[in-house]
Order: structure tokens, then sequence, then C-alpha cells
């Protein structure tokens, strides 16, 4: 079958989206495609698929899967671009928008030039810091500063949800980390059952911060927008930043940025189209 696709990016976080109104897909069929479709030898290369769904309610749902076929029940970088297609698609022609996820729906208020979206802020719901929401596999009910024996060597790390699994380690210098060989001794550690998206970051003051990231299913990725607001939770959690203010994120794909408080973290970042393309394939 013929499929059309469009490949977006938020802050370097690229994903292969497909237009659910017009095509269906189902969860096997997404799985697989997630794997052939974000190969960038012989896909068309990204950090998964995303699957653009009518919902009964919100504007439109969304279905994340990362680049292993897995699915993720969320995903900051690729919210705003659902938001940026559904307006400039005009599925939904709003400044204010629903977008459903897995975890939740999330209100979405888009900035526009010249009729196009650029620009999306996401009330990303409050951080969970409660180890069996997780999940971890412990008898401690939280992780906050929590020394972390990986085999290689102990990691002070705090644990949270944003919808989905995160650990976050504070470092010196994230430049020099060997990511590939580090970020699968998390990601597969037997203490997280459901695996676990990791951030490393370097604290630069209370109100900038950078940070690389592991992302189970993806690996090594140039930003995650939940592990953005994981890492400002967990850095005020731990005294390096304030609560109630921003936080400006240093990805290696872009910026970030980051409002926390206990109730409720915002997240405002680009989002961009690069193509459209058509596929021939069959499902
Ligand atoms: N890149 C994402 C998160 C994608 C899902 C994650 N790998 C998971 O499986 O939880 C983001 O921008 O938040």
């Amino acid at each position: 079958m013929e499929l059309t696709f469009t490949k977006m990016q938020g802050a370097g976080n690229d994903y292969v989206y497909i237009n659910g109104f017009d095509y269906t897909i189902t969860p096997s069929q997404a799985e697989k495609l997630a794997v052939k479709l974000a190969d960038r030898h012989f896909g068309i290369g990204g950090d998964g698929l995303v699957i653009i769904d009518p919902s009964d309610i919100a504007d439109a749902k969304m279905r994340m899967y990362n680049a292993d076929g897995s699915e993720g029940n969320m995903c900051g970088n690729a919210i705003r671009c659902v938001a940026k297609y559904v307006y400039d698609y005009a599925i939904a022609k709003k400044e204010q928008l629903m977008i459903e996820s897995k975890s939740g729906v999330k209100p979405i208020t888009v900035s526009t030039e010249n009729n196009q979206v650029h620009l999306a802020t996401v009330e990303m719901g409050a951080a969970n810091f409660n180890t069996p929401a997780i999940p971890v596999l412990t008898e401690e009910t939280q992780w906050i500063d929590y020394s972390f024996e990986t085999a290689h060597g102990v990691y002070q790390v705090t644990a949270l949800s944003m919808g989905n699994p995160h650990l976050v380690t504070f470092m010196k210098d994230i430049h020099t980390l060997r990511l590939s060989e580090i970020g699968p001794l998390f990601e597969h550690h037997s203490a997280f059952p459901e695996r676990i998206n990791t951030e490393f970051v370097e604290v630069h003051s209370n109100q900038e911060i950078s940070m690389r990231v592991w992302e189970r299913g993806s690996g090594e990725t140039l930003a995650c927008g939940t592990g953005a607001c994981a890492a400002v939770a967990a850095a005020v959690v731990n005294g390096y930043c304030l609560s109630d203010s921003w936080v400006t994120v240093h990805l290696l794909g872009g910026d970030l940025e980051i409002y926390y408080s206990k109730e409720q973290i915002y997240m405002k970042g680009p989002a961009v189209e690069v193509f459209t393309g058509q596929l021939n394939i069959s499902l």
C-alpha cells in the first residue's frame, strides 16, 4: 500500500509521523513499522514512530513507538510535534489543543508564525517519585540521591515517573561520558522491570543545566522532553534548582525550557517538520 508520512523533530528528537485519521494501523503493525522506518540506513531514519489517531476525549491521540518497536506511554518532544501536525494540517485549528497519550490528556498551547506552529508549551503533569509507580523493584519508597550499584560503579540517582520511567544522575562533565557503554547498564538493570530512561545531568546554575539521555528502546537521542522534565524535577528535589521557576535545559539537539512546581511541570520547546514522503509498503 501507498503510505504518506511526515518526518518531524523537536530539539533533534526525530520521529516518523503517520496520520491515523487516514490509515488504520494496528498495534502489531505499528511495532513492526517502527523498527523498519526508524532504521537510519535501511529505512527513513528516526528515534521511532508516532501515529496520530482520532480521540474520543481530545483533539487527537498520540501513539508512540521507540526504534526497537516497544510502545512508550508518553513522549514530550513528539507531543509538541503532534500538536503542530494537528494545527498545521487543520485537524483542529486551535491555539489551545488537547492531545491524548497513554499517560493521559495533555493540554498544549501553540505559538504560530505564518499560520504554522513553531513552538509549543505542554502541561506535562506532576512528577511521581514513588518507586512502585515508576516502577523500581526496591524496598525503599523513594530513590532520591540513592547510591545505585552498576557494573560500571556506584551512581547517585533519583528515580521518578513523568508518565514514563526515568532515572537521573548528576555529574561534573557529561561530554566525556561513554554513554553507549553505560546507558544499557541502566536500561537493562534488574531493578527496572519495564526498563528505564536515564538522564546524565551537569548543573551550571539554578536556572541552567545540560543533559544527555539514554532512552529505553532507542538508545542515545539528541533530546528527551519527559527526560528534561525529569532532570529539572530531580534537580529541584536535590537542591540544585528552585521550585516554581523556569530552567533552561541544554540538550545535544537544542534547548528546552522547563518550569517545575510540585503540582504541574510545563515544557516549552520547538516543533519542526523536516519533510514528507510516500512509502510503498505491505503492512
Ligand atoms: N523521547 C521521548 C520519550 C520517548 C519514550 C521513551 N523512550 C520511553 O520508552 O519511555 C520524550 O521526548 O519524552
